[in-house]
């Protein structure tokens, strides 16, 4: 069955488990367990079911449904004190399939030590070789011809990717003109094209695998792979449009049952009952949120809005870690084929034809994307100045947690396999609210990214009322080293138009507009108004008030020990309770320096696993 009214729902006696947010971990979860017949499994969904959705399917429309209330929560965070008090746009999906339909589908993994550094945090078995067992398990590498291959030196390695799981995963057929040049002028600098980037060892150039299904040239994500092929099944039940609003904990004391979940749809009220577990997978945000409005936080939050505090948890809401990048505009040579081609008359219009038959610009994502160390971006000197700063910076003695993490921070910080910024080549102007690109121009928007933020936010409950959203302070740029990253990452695009082969294609910056000195070939102001290139002040400024967040929000319920600071244990269970566990993007105690959706599958399927094999221990079995 599909999906259903509320009072049918709610009819269905009490399931064995319900998965709150169908998004991208969600579905995993409620797929996974419902393949033991013998139990049931409830999802509850605040958002719609939309599989024939061409703003959802069709690759090359990314980013078209952002703030369209039929798909996005559209999270606005509160004025960030360090960019301008800007508040930021933070999309997040809300339909089943979560923000696995809204974004940019790019496929990627961090490196090895990333994942084993949850192990040495604190969680037992989540280390790289199980992370590599489980995402290869969500996923299927559909193999690009030679042809793509040697053209795009892009050759897989055997063994590391998935060959039978249900995410689709490939190459984009169509590449633009600039990203072998973006991968070439890479290497001027010392960053080697990575083939695979997919071993372990992350950083280099390379060409986006993207979550793609190239037969169909649609988008694949948790609701077509995981949740459509087996929604007939009788004990998976999904509804949607129904937000939870509360998880009835019962008890005296630690630790507390869960034993219902309360929900509004339509604007009226249920409560409906569970047997076994529920797993909360309401993302980032509205995780911690649910928490907190079900009295499991920091007790000092939950007073303010007259919650009576059951579990104490001051780690619920805090952590929060995002990306951020600062897009950069080049003007290039007309004849570089870029996305502009679409702004040719009818050229739009023959791409959709052509889309018919899974060809062309709509059935691709447009990314290039480059993985940098430290020492290619940033001169020496300031290398050791940032990572002095590093060592002293506050906050990191709060918690024991905090404390942790930063000895990883500290120790990536210049070493030559870790990224600490991500360079994206988008081979276009980028669509903008308040920027038009000038008529037949050609463009190459290059963003940069920090991809180990030291700054440290938060997200709260700011009403008793669930359908108030929740506070959203991610604190962007409270660190200034995050702002230092930045700023040298501002400055390296500029020099990498500057040199061969990209500078034979560029005709000028837009976006800084640069001024330089005499050795500048970029600049396309000779002494007009713009930006100097050695003034960091007006650079910072820039990084101010143009960063936005690149959608990747982790940490608020952190898989730490409780000491630590953390909300879950290695098994995902929230402290302090019996049966109430999160799988989603919250649980991520230290962010990483990839696109984490890869790794999100990652964590269900484990997760899925360790359900599965807790059932089976004794007390735990069916009743
Ligand atoms: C615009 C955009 C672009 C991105 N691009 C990329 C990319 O290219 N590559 C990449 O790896 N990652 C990307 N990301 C990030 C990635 O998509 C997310 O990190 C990931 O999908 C989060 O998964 P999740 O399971 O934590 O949450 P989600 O997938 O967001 O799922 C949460 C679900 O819970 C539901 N929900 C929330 N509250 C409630 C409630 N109270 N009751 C019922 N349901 C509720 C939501 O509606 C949603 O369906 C992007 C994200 C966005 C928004």
């Amino acid at each position: 069955m599909s999906s259903l009214s509320p009072e049918e729902f709610v009819k269905n006696n009490a399931f064995d488990y319900i998965v709150v947010g169908g998004g991208t971990a969600g579905l995993v979860v409620a797929t996974r367990l419902s393949e033991d017949a013998s139990v049931t499994v409830g999802v509850i969904e605040a958002g719609g079911y939309h599989p024939e959705e061409p703003l959802i399917n069709v690759p090359g429309y990314f980013g078209r449904s952002l703030g369209n209330p039929t798909f996005d929560w559209a999270f606005l965070t509160v004025p960030q004190k360090h960019a301008n008090d800007r508040a930021i746009f933070n999309p997040r999906g809300k339909l089943l399939g979560g923000s696995s339909a809204l974004n940019f589908m790019t496929l990627g993994r961090a490196s090895k030590e990333e994942y084993d550094a949850l192990e040495s945090l604190g969680s037992k078995g989540w280390n790289w070789v199980s992370f590599l067992k489980y995402i290869k398990k969500s996923q299927t590498l559909i193999p690009s011809d030679n042809e793509f291959i040697e053209k795009f030196n892009t050759k897989l390695v055997d063994g590391i990717h998935g060959t039978s799981g249900p995410i689709k995963k490939s190459h984009s057929p169509w590449q633009g003109d600039l990203s072998i040049p973006f991968f070439q002028t890479l290497q001027t600098f010392g960053l080697e094209r990575n083939p695979d980037a997919a071993t372990g060892l992350a950083t280099g150039s390379y060409t986006i695998l993207s979550a793609v299904d190239p037969d169909t040239a649609r988008r694949s994500y948790s609701a077509s792979a995981y949740y459509a092929p087996n929604a007939s099944r009788p004990n998976l039940v999904v509804l949607t449009g129904a937000q939870a609003t509360k998880i009835i904990l019962e008890g005296d004391a630690e630790p507390y049952t869960a034993t219902a979940i309360e929900f509004v749809s339509g604007g009226k009220k249920y409560s409906v009952p569970v047997k076994k577990e529920v797993i909360l997978a309401a993302g980032a945000f509205q995780t911690p949120q649910l928490l907190e409005l079900s009295g499991i936080g920091d007790p000092s939050i939950l007073n303010q809005v007259g919650i009576p505090s059951k579990v104490q948890l001051p780690g619920v809401g805090s952590n929060l870690q995002d990306h951020i990048y600062v897009p950069t505009v080049y003007k290039v040579k007309p004849e570089v084929a870029t996305l502009d081609l679409l702004n040719e008359p009818g050229r739009s219009e023959a791409e959709e034809v052509l889309y018919n038959s899974q060809k062309g610009l709509y059935g691709s994502t447009h990314f290039a994307l480059a993985f940098l160390p430290t020492n290619t971006f940033t001169p020496p000197e300031d290398v050791t100045r940032l990572k002095a700063e590093l060592k002293n910076s506050t906050g990191f003695d709060s918690t024991p947690g905090l404390k942790k993490q930063h000895r990883f921070l500290e120790q990536w910080f210049d070493d030559k396999r870790h990224a600490q910024l991500e360079v994206i080549s988008y081979p276009g102007f980028f669509p903008s609210p308040d920027k038009t690109p000038e008529p037949n121009a050609h463009y190459h928007m290059v963003a940069v990214a920090n991809t180990h933020p030291i700054s440290r936010g938060t997200v709260h409950i700011q009403s008793a009322d669930a359908l108030v959203k929740p506070t959203v302070d991610p604190a962007y740029l409270s660190s200034t080293i995050d702002l230092d990253i930045l700023v040298h990452g501002v400055k390296f695009t500029r020099a990498l138009h500057g040199r061969s082969p990209l500078k034979e294609m560029t005709v000028g910056s837009v976006d800084p507009a640069w001024i330089g000195d005499e050795s500048d070939d970029v600049s396309d102001n000779n002494g007009e108004k713009g930006m100097k290139w050695d003034d960091d002040e007006a650079i910072r400024e820039y990084v101010r008030n143009e960063l936005q967040t690149v959608c990747h929000p982790v940490g608020t319920a952190a898989m730490l020990p409780r000491e630590d600071g953390g909300v879950v244990d290695s098994k995902l269970k929230v402290y302090g309770t019996a049966n109430l566990r999160v799988v989603d993007a919250s649980i991520f105690p230290l962010q990483i320096a990839a696109h984490p959706q890869e790794t999100i599958y990652g964590i269900a399927e484990k997760f899925s696993d360790i359900i599965k094999e807790d059932a089976t221990q004794p007390g735990n079995k069916e009743d």
